[in-house]
């Protein structure tokens, strides 16, 4: 008999290819290989599913499964009575034969009887629950509870708790997208904390029931009195770029610093809970699987700006040293007594490349001149203050964040703007000049604007736009300008309208500008890819400058010293800290080649698609 009961567990289905079981083994192997590739909470998944309880459970739905297809009908209704009969007749037998006592033994045994009596429980159709009767003097006000169990793993439960002053309640304050306590569905806002593992809450401060978790191991067991249902709201999700640093832990008025989440100026982050007014929550991009954190929400951000975790806003007046600014500054007393137009011609005549022509076509917006008026000391230049501009962005001062949405070109839209900024001497015109050389039907740069009188040779239009003063101040005061400054008593800018005329013509507009100019060109219509020209190491500029000569003053090119590349080094990393915000890009200028072709790769990807700016564009120009 024994052998028959073993023969039929054997033959139960359960086993054959497309069964429960087969579907699990097939999983936690998947889960098996998840966990050798380090994915997150594989581990804890695989512990899981490999439970000799889930698989005994699935077995038993299988053959629950099977009998439900073959309803098989109970011979009986009441089998126990009937083996209780049986066993009494026995008992009466005075000598009763082996097979016998054996029948006797077997009807004895606990699991025999407990196997009948679930027997005759489903013949009766007899499995409901019975509960017991609800007590007649029920209070009205009586409320329910849940029992919520959540296993604890390594990662944070991602709810918050707070205590109601009036009352010493403790409630739960929030509950963080993605995290354990959201997984689960069964802890939401509001709701009312009675028992964290059997541990009556009352009368507990928030810090000694985090205490309480803290030591718990495994399963916690939380007992809530359910906040009355909220209606789900759906929310769109947003992406923003972060325009400050933010650090939780320094961050005097954040409800739990533990469930805030540190970011840093330029990161893009992923919005998934803006219900609160005051701290939002959100993801740091790519890692979407992570659990969300609190950031301020912006409201919260204006109303906290002056306390000191909101750091460094934008200034646009501050000054970053140009390479060898000074010593330009100190000989502009003596260089004012040559001729005033002596800069293009000692360009043209030293550095016929640059001048512009190049097989066959030309290149404008290299001269001599028009670098040069950039790299006078601060003090000295005509500055273009777009802080000034009514037009100019100021959104950085009041808002820690931008909307972006990702970029997908429209074929008939006019490319993007490239924009390359760098320390001075770092190689942004040798890479803007390099990149037009190498392929002119597709990048142009902007014909600038000036003052000073053709040259012979020259042609209106192709080195630049010769203008009068008047017109040059009336463009100016009209802020057509996005930078301008002087340089020998004449005015030099580059305007609005010749980038337009190069995005019109199909082409892809390069332009290097002063880091202060910025906001200027971050307009809907330019829809500027911003990239960083960042110096490479001071040993590795020391390699690859060997041959590079840059302007130092006005007439002369020098060789780079080992103080001209500090220099370099020190002005990258304060424009990279004040500026990083609003960097698409940062491409390391160490060997030109390869530079190239970075930055090729960049520009490609700018006008294919990559995160452009929104919600702040709409505000400018
Ligand atoms: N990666 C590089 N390897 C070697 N030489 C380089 C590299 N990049 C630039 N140079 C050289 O360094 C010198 C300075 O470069 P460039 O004139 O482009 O600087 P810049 O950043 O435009 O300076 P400025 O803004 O002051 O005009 C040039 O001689 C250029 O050829």
């Amino acid at each position: 008999m024994r052998q028959h009961v073993e023969t039929e567990l054997m033959t139960h289905p359960g086993l054959h290819e497309n069964s429960l079981t087969k579907i699990l083994e097939d999983v936690v192997e998947e889960v098996r290989l998840s966990i050798d590739k380090d994915i997150n909470g594989a581990d804890l998944l695989h512990s899981l599913l490999s439970a000799p309880w889930l698989n005994s459970l699935l077995r038993v739905y299988e053959c629950l499964l099977e009998y439900t297809r073959t309803s098989p009908r109970p011979c009986l209704l009441y089998a126990s009575t009937l083996s209780q009969e049986i066993m009494r007749d026995m008992r009466s037998l005075t000598a009763p034969s082996p097979e016998a006592q054996e029948l006797y033994m077997l009807l004895r045994a606990r699991h025999f009887q407990a196997l009948l009596s679930a027997h005759d429980s489903v013949a009766q159709k007899d499995y409901s629950p019975v509960l017991p009767p609800l007590p007649d003097d029920l209070p009205e006000d009586e409320e329910a509870m849940r029992i919520v169990c959540l296993v604890k793993n390594k990662q944070p439960l991602g709810a918050t708790i707070k205590k109601d002053e009036k009352t010493g309640e403790i409630f739960i304050a929030r509950v963080i997208h993605g995290g354990l306590a959201d997984r689960s569905g069964l802890l939401y806002p509001g709701d009312k904390l009675v028992e964290v593992n059997g541990e009556p809450v009352e009368g507990l401060e928030p810090v000694q029931v985090i205490q309480i978790l803290i030591h718990s191991q495994g399963t916690i067991l939380f007992k809530v009195i359910p906040n009355s249902p909220q209606p789900p709201t759906s929310q769109a999700t947003l992406y923003m770029r972060a325009m400050v640093d933010y650090n939780p832990l320094q961050d005097p008025s954040i409800p739990c610093p533990d469930a805030g989440m540190a970011f840093s100026k330029g990161d893009l982050l992923q919005i998934v809970d803006q219900r609160d007014v005051q701290w939002w929550q959100a993801r740091l991009l790519p890692n979407t699987t992570d659990c969300a954190g609190l950031v301020p929400s912006p409201s919260h951000f204006k109303s906290k700006k002056r306390e000191f975790w909101w750091s460094q806003s934008y200034q646009a007046h501050t000054c970053i040293k140009s390479l060898s600014a000074a010593d330009v500054g100190e000989e502009e007393g003596a260089f004012e007594e040559k001729s005033a137009d002596a800069d293009d011609e000692a360009f043209e005549t030293e550095e016929g490349e640059h001048s512009g022509h190049m097989e066959g076509f030309y290149i404008a917006g290299f001269r001599y001149s028009l670098r040069l008026w950039r790299r006078r000391a601060p003090r000295k230049r005509r500055q273009s203050c777009q802080s000034c501009n009514p037009n100019s962005c100021h959104s950085a001062s009041t808002s820690p964040y931008e909307e972006v949405l990702n970029y997908q070109r429209n074929r008939s839209e006019p490319p993007r703007l490239i924009v390359l900024l760098g320390p001075s001497g770092v190689g942004v015109n040798e890479l803007r000049r390099r990149l037009i050389k190498i392929n002119p039907n597709t990048f142009q740069g902007p014909i600038p604007y000036t003052t000073r009188l053709p040259r012979s040779g020259e042609v209106n239009g192709r080195e630049y736009h010769f203008i009068t003063k008047e017109l040059f101040e009336y463009l100016m005061v009209n802020h057509k300008f996005i930078e301008y400054g002087e340089h020998k008593r004449h005015l030099y800018g580059t305007c609005f309208d010749s980038i337009k005329d190069v995005l019109d013509s199909g082409k892809t507009c390069i332009i290097d500008i002063e880091p202060h100019c910025i906001h200027a060109v971050r307009t809907k219509k330019l829809k500027p890819y911003i990239i960083f020209v960042k110096p490479p190491s001071l040993e590795h500029m020391k390699l690859t400058r060997t041959d590079a000569k840059f302007i130092a003053n006005s007439y002369f090119k020098t060789s780079f010293r080992d103080e001209d590349f500090e220099k370099i080094e020190e002005a990258a990393r304060i424009m990279e800290a004040q500026y990083s915000q609003f960097f698409d890009c940062v491409i390391v200028n160490d060997r030109l080649q390869d530079t190239c072709m970075d930055l090729f790769a960049a520009i490609q990807h700018a006008q294919e698609g990559a995160t452009v700016d929104t919600s702040q564009l709409d505000q400018l120009r």
